[in-house]
């Protein structure tokens, strides 16, 4: 790294973790680089450790060995109060919301200003910029009982927002959705990360969360680092077992005929073109869900067929085509 390069968002340097009368660390000698202004996914299985990593992103614990760097800063050597204004630089989205129930959507959003003392009137403007950011101007006065799922939260990530954090760590933020609310806040984060030029870190459990928003990901298991690097090269050649058993766990249970793959491709859409050009291909549409740039589906088709992927600011898939 150059002296003048910025420090990495989050820097585990060696990190390990065994909590208070256990044997079995929750993390061993993990180490990962997030570069800032990457989208990049910790997954793992369940006891793999990633709560005890959101925990010590978010302060609440400290390694045993090895050390945490948070923009270049080892958070454990701060004192109390600048420990405390730079964890206000980083904002966090929660699985169940966590929002208040007897404030409504802008209190909830106002919260985290007043706190840091903003007068009442600047934090109520800014609070309703972020709820209208988040698609949810309409809805200010809502409490959270009168609130969907994605709509709470959207209130969650408005306030994860409002004291402009340079990192935003969602912690099985769509686990408690179903599959289209979930993709929705998945395209709600990216275009969050995007237009903010945020650090995004979404620590989950379901691969294909990282495989919607994350540039970058990171498998952990049994508290170690077992594979990382681009999410599409990583899915596309899984070197572990523990990345292979993921990506399993996922597909669809079809019959193959001699020849024949499955594979997982994002489509731009279901239309007739789409269909047209996939039938010439040879392939077969076993299953498809909402993705932010289209439809996520897994097809049947010759091993010979070339791939027929989307990429955002690619050409749509050549099919067909001489390619
Ligand atoms: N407070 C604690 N005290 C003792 N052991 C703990 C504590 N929290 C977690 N562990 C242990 O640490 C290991 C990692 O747990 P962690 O909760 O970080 O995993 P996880 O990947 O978040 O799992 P899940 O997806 O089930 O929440 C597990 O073996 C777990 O039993």
């Amino acid at each position: 790294m150059s002296v003048l390069s910025p420090p990495p968002a989050l820097l585990f340097e060696g990190v390990g973790k065994t909590y208070p009368g256990q044997t079995t660390p929750a993390l061993q000698n993990f180490t990962l680089a997030v570069p800032r202004g990457h989208r990049v996914g910790i997954i793992g299985r369940s006891g793999a450790g990633k709560s005890t990593l959101v925990r010590l992103i978010g302060g609440l614990e400290t390694p045993d060995t090895g050390r945490l760097l948070v923009q270049g800063q080892d958070l454990s050597r701060l004192m109390p109060a600048q420990r405390r204004s730079h964890q206000a630089r980083i904002g966090v989205v929660f699985q169940h919301f966590n929002l208040l129930a007897q404030r409504t959507a802008l209190g909830n959003v106002t919260l985290p200003l007043e706190l840091a003392g903003v007068p009442r009137a600047a934090r109520e403007a800014r609070a309703r910029e972020l709820l209208e950011d988040v698609g949810l101007a309409d809805l200010a006065g809502r409490y959270p009982a009168q609130l969907s799922g994605g709509q709470k939260q959207r209130v969650g990530i408005a306030r994860a927002l409002a004291l402009e954090p340079d990192l935003l760590l969602a912690d099985e933020a769509t686990s408690a959705l179903d599959p289209e609310t979930s993709a929705g806040i998945l395209a709600l984060l990216t275009e969050v990360q995007r237009s903010r030029d945020l650090t995004l870190i979404v620590v989950t459990h379901q691969l294909e969360v990282v495989r919607t928003a994350c540039t970058h990901v990171a498998v952990l298991d049994s508290g170690r680092l077992v594979e990382s690097g681009e999410t599409r090269e990583v899915l596309a050649h899984p070197a572990h077992p523990v990345t292979r058993a993921l990506l399993d766990a996922h597909r669809p249970q079809v019959p193959l005929a001699p020849g024949e793959t499955l594979r997982r491709v994002t489509l731009p859409d279901l239309g007739a073109g789409t269909l047209e050009r996939l039938a010439a291909l040879g392939a077969r549409l076993v299953q498809a869900e909402p993705h932010p740039q289209g439809v996520d589906a897994w097809l049947v088709l010759p091993e010979t067929a070339p791939h027929p992927d989307l990429r955002p600011g690619e050409v749509p898939f050549p099919l067909g085509a001489s390619a």
